[in-house]
């Protein structure tokens, strides 16, 4: 059975990458997928503004909602503070799979909690299940037509307070249409946008920043 992508990626960042070097496996995994295989991860490029907002942020609890190989998990859980935790969630098992292995290569297991199932059963489950108070930061990546029913969900089971912050990728490439048509007309939300690139590609795309006014 030949192999996936994703395992073809991991497998060449536990080759050449440096363990516990989390620098050298986000550069190893933008190699091979600049040069060998596209994926799609958050990139270099778009990786510098999720960079910035994290570190802006610096938040104590964050979730991600589409974990894929690991890239930005390994990205964000980098910048956090000691103490600080990243909960991840992934559906496809394949991918939960890769993941694991790549955010305990770079070394980060002790910051990430990787969670594997739907984003609309993880996300209930956050405050009883998995002791969240409320988020202070979240990078949307998962299934597009996901965003806007999952910012919803996120406000339902009260995950977020006055300044949490929100993140979204691909707002203009695969696109998410109408969660910017959500996001931008809710007033409980002020939102800014910023441009960049499809990783490893020359296309638009761009991130949407938005934060809960409470
Ligand atoms: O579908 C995309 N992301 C959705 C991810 C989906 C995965 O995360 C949740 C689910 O387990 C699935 O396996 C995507 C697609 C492109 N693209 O260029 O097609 C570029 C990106 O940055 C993307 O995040
Ligand atoms: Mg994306």
């Amino acid at each position: 059975m030949n192999q996936s992508k994703e395992q073809r990626i991991l497998n060449f960042v536990l080759q050449n990458a440096v363990r516990g070097d989390p620098c050298s496996v986000m550069e190893t995994i933008d190699k091979y997928c600049s040069e060998k295989e596209w994926a799609m991860n958050v990139g270099d490029e778009k990786g510098v503004i999720l960079d910035k907002t994290v570190e802006e942020v610096n938040p104590k609890v964050a979730l991600e909602l589409g974990t894929y190989c690991g890239y930005s998990a390994v990205r964000i859980a980098r910048l956090l503070k000691a103490g600080a935790r990243l909960l991840t969630v992934e559906f496809n098992p394949e991918f939960a799979a890769i993941a694991k292995q790549m955010i305990e290569f770079a070394g980060v297991q002790d910051k990430v909690k990787l969670l594997e199932g739907p984003s609309e059963v993880i996300i209930p489950q956050l405050k009883k299940k998995y002791e969240v108070d409320t988020l202070d930061f979240v990078f949307v990546d998962h299934w597009k037509d996901r965003y806007t029913p999952d910012t919803i969900l996120l406000q339902e089971c009260s995950l977020l307070r006055k300044g949490s912050v929100l993140l979204a990728d691909n707002i203009i490439f695969p696109g998410a249409p109408e969660f910017v048509k959500y996001i931008r007309n809710n007033p409980r939300f002020q939102c800014s946008t910023y441009p960049s690139h499809l990783e490893y590609m020359k296309v638009q795309d761009a991130m949407e920043k938005a934060v809960f006014l409470g």
